[in-house]
């Protein structure tokens, strides 16, 4: 049992701009702890004379600072509870701060580089080497992530769902055993034998959340989500299995509603959230007061999943994340004194063992017939029919196997049939009588001379073995020189192109296949061209997941294009995609040093293999001893042979931290498509609702009718389709389900290329010069009264006039 106070680190974000000097200090003096003084500036608008604090101090057990990076945070918060969850304990690490803080960039990790990664994908990568390296153990992983949303519970990692609102994903109640234990009944489990296993679920479960959230629902900021790796091992053959569970908790945004002012859903929301600190906060105040029977866990759900972390069977850990700006002095104060509560609490965390219930059945069923063996020995039931030929055979292969057995303690299991246990008896008898006899009785002088010659038969013929046997290792070292000089005589007369690149493939690969060491090693295809099998199934999990449909309009997917290019998050893409093109291109590079070091290694091996048998050849033909240490010549072969080896690992090494490398940054570009995209939509929906606001003719019941499929229609629609010329367009009713489109209409829809309100602003207004487009010929466009498909054709007019205008800006 470890008995341990809670661990309380803090976190202080960068601010976004520079902000005023002196509002905290940190003091690393102290022993194993570090204070955090926050100076509370005096406001002269509480007057010349107020008693109010101005400096507070907290301590922690490690404070770190603006500038600290991830892999520090991981290695001193996070490592040392994963080990102690490898080990068998349970495990929690939960941030907890104001919104913005810094929760989930410590938690998760920040989207846009690689080195961002927060404590799970670092946590992940860790648990699975340290399982690679221990091969003394049986492990399982196993991941869930919940999500807490106004005190529901729902399954991030539901595989079944295109999740586009919170409540589609299936919803996960508490249930308390007898015990008081806590089950989450809908909580999915998911087995993972390898990190990107593990990081392709982190990914889903962030997806689901983000797909989920609605501008009215920032789920990042007021839900709590908890991240789990359930871990359990087991030596081998040991019927005991102990179980571990790691929580990596982001909680919500701590503020207090007061200050939020908000009204409405999101007071609600708030409410729920400030509720369920609050029962945080309960919790901890009774855990940390002495002589507390009763913790008010079950108040809400949070407090009651995390029953184990907070005064339990765990090993836990606080993150305060704080933003330490004038204007969030108070919530940071109030984040410190929270930590210092929780730095009371007082954990008990045992190993959680369990003996594997199936493991048992078979020691018991086995016990069970030992006994009746035993019962039937002493009732005398035993049977009488003799031994089968097949039951006496097994018995002596038994009776072999235990006399050459080099244990001492060693059995001979043959049950409790005293048939066996007789024909053992004899068998043995009849073994050692047949040994000693030669030894002990008198031997006549007759045997013994022809045992002599016999032996001496036997000399003869053993020396005669071993000349043939000589003989045919000549014959094969001269057959193996006769097939290698025929070869090279065939290499050099060029042989068919099949048989050359059957010589010039690796044998293996650095990596199995279907991975990254086969297309970088093998293909002459650009490897940017290339993808990961792993990063094909994500790609189709984008494609579930957003709801994206396969084929858009082509108005839709112009004004995307559009969209897409002008988004502010198109910088981050952008560079994303020029490091991961090179992360491929170093990959690919590395993947050819790889197989020419492979190459390498293979012909050293070769020379050193001919030059022992060329020593060998020399020998017979010269009948002089085979030297039985390596010359000069072989010495320098062998030190290069090392060294490449050496080479090859560590190339080896750096190809496969690149190929996680290369992983993580696909993720976060898929992470920021899934963004882009439900942006885009969300936009495109809008435009579209303000459209059939703006556009009367399409609104008019009269007018909605359905679109005639008709040859002269569908030539019309080819007509839009097809006609590249620079047109402006406006919607006029024709009637009959016809519609003149022109400029007026067309310019309220442009696709802005940000979604900001600033932006439609100017996009609405047109930066086109006032009649230049609308004076242009107007043309029939049939609509068809359907909402969708008319915004449709509408938007992919003004996608291409949005093009047109920027041409004819860039023109003039
Ligand atoms: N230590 C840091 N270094 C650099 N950027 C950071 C750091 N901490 C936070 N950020 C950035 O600050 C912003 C807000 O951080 P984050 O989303 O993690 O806050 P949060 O506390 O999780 O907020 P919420 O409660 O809304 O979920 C993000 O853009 C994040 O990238």
């Amino acid at each position: 049992m470890v008995k341990q106070t809670i661990q309380i680190f803090a976190r202080v974000k960068p601010p976004a701009r520079k902000h005023q000097p002196g509002i905290y200090s940190i003091d690393e003096d102290e022993k194993l702890t570090s204070s955090l003084e926050i100076i509370l500036p005096r406001d002269l608008a509480d007057g010349f004379v107020n008693n109010k604090r101005e400096i507070y101090k907290f301590k922690f057990q490690r404070i770190f600072d603006q500038d600290a990076k991830q892999d520090i945070i991981f290695e001193v918060i996070a490592k040392p509870v994963a080990e102690s969850a490898l080990a068998g304990y349970n495990g929690t690490i939960f941030a907890y701060g104001q919104t913005g803080s810094g929760k989930t960039f410590t938690i998760t990790g920040g989207a846009e580089r690689y080195s961002d990664r927060g404590i799970i994908p670092r946590t992940l990568s860790y648990i699975f080497k340290q399982l690679q390296k221990d091969s003394s153990k049986i492990y399982t992983t196993h991941i869930s992530y919940l999500e807490i949303y106004n005190e529901c519970g729902y399954d991030l990692l539901d595989p079944r769902h295109e999740a586009s609102s919170l409540e589609d994903l299936p919803k996960v109640t508490i249930l308390e055993d007898t015990d008081q234990n806590i089950h989450l009944k809908n909580l999915s489990l998911h087995q993972a034998t390898t990190e990107e296993e593990a990081l392709n679920l982190l990914f889903l479960g962030d997806t689901n959340r983000m797909i989920a959230e609605t501008p009215m629902n920032q789920a990042s900021t007021r839900s709590h989500c908890i991240f789990t790796v359930h871990l359990s091992s087991k030596e081998p053959g040991s019927a005991t299995v102990r179980h571990a569970k790691l929580h990596l908790v982001d909680l919500a945004g701590s503020e207090r509603v007061a200050k939020t002012g908000v009204g409405g859903l999101l007071l609600t929301e708030a409410k729920y959230i400030n509720l369920s600190l609050h029962y945080l906060e309960q919790v901890i105040i009774a855990l940390s007061e002495k002589h507390r029977s009763h913790i008010p866990y079950r108040n809400s759900m949070m407090t009651s999943v995390l029953r184990d972390s907070l005064g339990g069977n765990c090993m836990t850990t606080m993150i305060a994340t704080l933003s330490l700006e004038k204007r969030n002095i108070d919530e940071s104060i109030s984040t410190c004194r929270f930590a210092q509560r929780v730095a009371l609490i007082k954990n008990e965390a045992v190993l959680n063992e369990e003996i594997d219930p199936r493991l048992t059945i078979i020691h018991l069923q086995k016990e069970i017939q030992e006994l009746k063996d035993e019962l039937a020995i002493v009732t005398g039931e035993q049977r009488t029919e003799a031994l089968t030929e097949a039951e006496i055979l097994q018995l002596e292969k038994l009776i072999t196997s235990f006399l050459e057995d080099q244990d001492p303690e060693g059995r001979l299991e043959v049950g409790a049939d005293m048939r066996k246990i007789h024909h053992c008896f004899h068998h043995l008898k009849k073994l050692l009588n047949d040994k000693k006899i030669p030894e002990k009785s008198p031997v006549s002088s007759e045997i013994k001379d022809q045992e002599c010659q016999e032996s001496l038969k036997e000399e003869e013929y053993k020396k005669l073995r071993d000349l043939l046997k000589q003989r045919d290792n000549e014959i094969n070292i001269l057959v193996n020189m006769l097939k290698k000089e025929k070869k090279k005589t065939q290499d050099a007369l060029h042989l068919p192109s099949a048989d050359r690149s059957e010589i010039k493939l690796p044998q293996s690969l650095p990596f199995p296949r279907g991975n990254l060491g086969e297309k970088t090693l093998l293909s002459s295809v650009p490897i940017q061209a290339q993808d990961f099998s792993t990063s094909r199934n994500r790609s189709s999990l984008l494609h579930n997941k957003t709801g994206m449909r396969e084929e858009m309009s082509l108005g839709r997917q112009e004004a995307f294009e559009i969209f897409k290019r002008d988004h502010a998050d198109s910088v981050t893409i952008d560079d994303n995609k020029q490091i991961l093109k090179q992360r491929f291109s170093e990959a690919k590079a590395l993947g050819e040093s790889i197989n020419e070091a492979r190459s390498k290694i293979g012909h050293l091996k070769e020379e050193i293999t001919q030059r022992s048998i060329q020593q060998v050849a020399l020998g017979i033909s010269e009948s002089m001893a085979v030297p039985s240490v390596p010359d000069l010549q072989e010495e320098k072969l062998r030190s290069q042979l090392e060294e490449e080896k050496r080479r090859y690992k560590t190339m080896f090494t750096r190809l496969k931290a690149l190929k996680v490398e290369i992983e993580h940054l696909q993720l976060l570009m898929d992470k920021a498509k899934v963004k882009l995209q439900k942006e885009f939509e969300a936009w495109w929906a809008e435009e579209a609702t303000n459209l059939q606001a703006n556009s009367p003719a399409v609104n008019t019941p009269g007018h909605m009718k359905p679109f005639p499929h008709s040859s002269e229609s569908q030539q019309d629609r080819s007509q839009l389709l097809s006609n590249k010329s620079s047109q402006g367009w406006k919607v006029q009713d024709k009637g009959a389900g016809r519609f003149h489109v022109c400029d007026g209409n067309a310019r309220k829809i442009l696709p802005s290329p940000c979604p900001s309100p600033h932006s439609r602003e100017q996009s609405s207004i047109g930066a086109q010069p006032e009649g230049s487009i609308s004076e242009r010929p107007v043309s029939t466009i049939p609509l068809t009264g359907d909402r969708q498909t008319d915004s449709d054709i509408l938007a992919f007019i003004k996608a291409r006039q949005n093009i047109l205008q920027k041409k004819c800006l860039g023109g003039n």
